[in-house]
C-alpha cells in the first residue's frame, strides 16, 4: 500500500493549451533546479496524450535555456512491439519531443525490442541496476527503491497509470522495478512497466491529465468520489517523495468543480 509520503498539488487551468505552457515551466524550472543539486535530470516519460502535452517544452524560451545535455531520459511503461512502430512510446516521445532536442543518445533508456515482454522487463531492470551502480539513480533513503526526480505520468478512463491497470495484479508487485504483461487491456497487449516501488520513489512526479472523458476517473483519484466496483484504481495509489502535481484543464477537471 503506498504511503503519501509528499505533498499533493491540483492545479486546474482553462485549457489544454494552459497546461502546456504549465507544464513546461514547471519542468524547465525542475531541470535548473536538479541540475544545479546533482548534475543532472533524470526524467522518466509515459505515452499517450502526455508527449503532445509537452509540445511548449521544446518551443523557446525553454528549448534554448534548458541544459539538455545533463538530461537523462527513461520510460515509466512501453509497449513491447519494435522502437519504430506506431504504438511504440518510444516513438510517440522521439517524434514529438527527442527529435527536437539535444539530449545525448547515451542518455535515452529506450527499451530492448529484440527481447520478449519478459526479457525485455528483465532488460530494462538490469541497465537501472547498472545506473544505481554508476550513481547515476540514487536510491531513496525511504524506500531503497531508485529515485528518479521527475515522473510524467498520464491516466487512462479506467485509472490506470504507466501500464499498471486495475484488475491485473502486477499492480500489487512489491520488489521488482520493472515487470511485463502479455495481455493489456489495452492495445497493444505486451508491455512493460515500472512497478509502484519505482513510481512512489520519484522525487517529483506529474500527473497530466486532459479531456472530459477523465473527468469522473480524475474525481475518483482525487478522493471525491467512491471508486468503481469498490476497487480504487491504480491512479490512487500514486505519490511522491517531494511533491506529486496534478495538471488538469477544465473538462478533467469538470466534476470536480461541480462536486464543490
Ligand atoms: O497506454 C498508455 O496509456 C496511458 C494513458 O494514456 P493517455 O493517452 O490517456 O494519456 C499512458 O500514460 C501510458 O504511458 C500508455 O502506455
Amino acid at each position: 500500500m503506498a504511503t503519501q509520503k509528499g505533498k499533493k498539488t491540483v492545479l486546474k487551468f482553462d485549457s489544454e493549451e494552459d497546461v502546456s505552457k504549465a507544464l513546461a515551466k514547471y519542468t524547465a524550472e525542475l531541470s535548473e533546479k536538479f541540475i544545479k543539486q546533482k548534475g543532472s535530470f533524470t526524467v522518466v516519460l509515459s505515452g499517450g496524450s502526455l508527449i503532445d502535452t509537452m509540445r511548449k517544452l521544446v518551443e523557446p524560451p525553454y528549448k534554448d535555456s534548458i541544459d539538455w545535455s545533463k538530461w537523462w531520459i527513461f520510460w515509466v511503461d512501453e509497449r513491447v512491439v519494435p522502437l519504430g512502430h506506431d504504438d511504440s512510446n518510444y516513438k510517440l516521445a522521439s517524434d514529438g519531443f527527442l527529435s527536437k532536442v539535444p539530449i545525448p543518445s547515451s542518455n535515452i533508456y529506450a527499451i530492448n525490442d529484440k527481447e520478449s515482454p519478459e526479457g525485455a522487463a528483465a532488460d530494462y531492470e538490469a541497465r537501472l541496476k547498472q545506473l544505481i551502480e554508476s550513481k547515476v539513480l540514487p536510491l531513496s533513503a525511504i524506500t531503497g527503491f531508485p529515485k528518479f526526480d521527475l515522473m510524467l505520468l498520464g491516466m487512462g478512463p479506467d485509472g490506470h497509470v504507466a501500464s499498471l491497470f486495475p484488475l491485473h495484479p502486477h499492480r500489487h508487485e512489491k520488489e521488482r522495478l520493472v515487470t511485463f504483461i502479455t495481455d493489456s487491456p489495452k492495445p497493444p497487449p505486451p508491455r512493460i512497466t515500472f512497478t509502484f516501488p519505482v513510481i512512489n520513489s520519484a522525487s517529483e512526479i506529474a500527473m497530466v491529465v486532459t479531456g472530459a472523458e477523465l473527468a469522473h476517473m480524475v474525481d475518483v483519484a482525487l478522493g471525491n468520489a467512491p471508486p468503481p466496483d469498490g476497487i480504487p484504481p491504480p491512479c490512487t495509489e500514486v505519490s511522491a517523495e517531494e511533491e506529486l502535481t496534478w495538471f488538469l484543464d477544465k473538462d478533467a477537471a469538470s466534476e470536480l468543480q461541480t462536486s464543490r
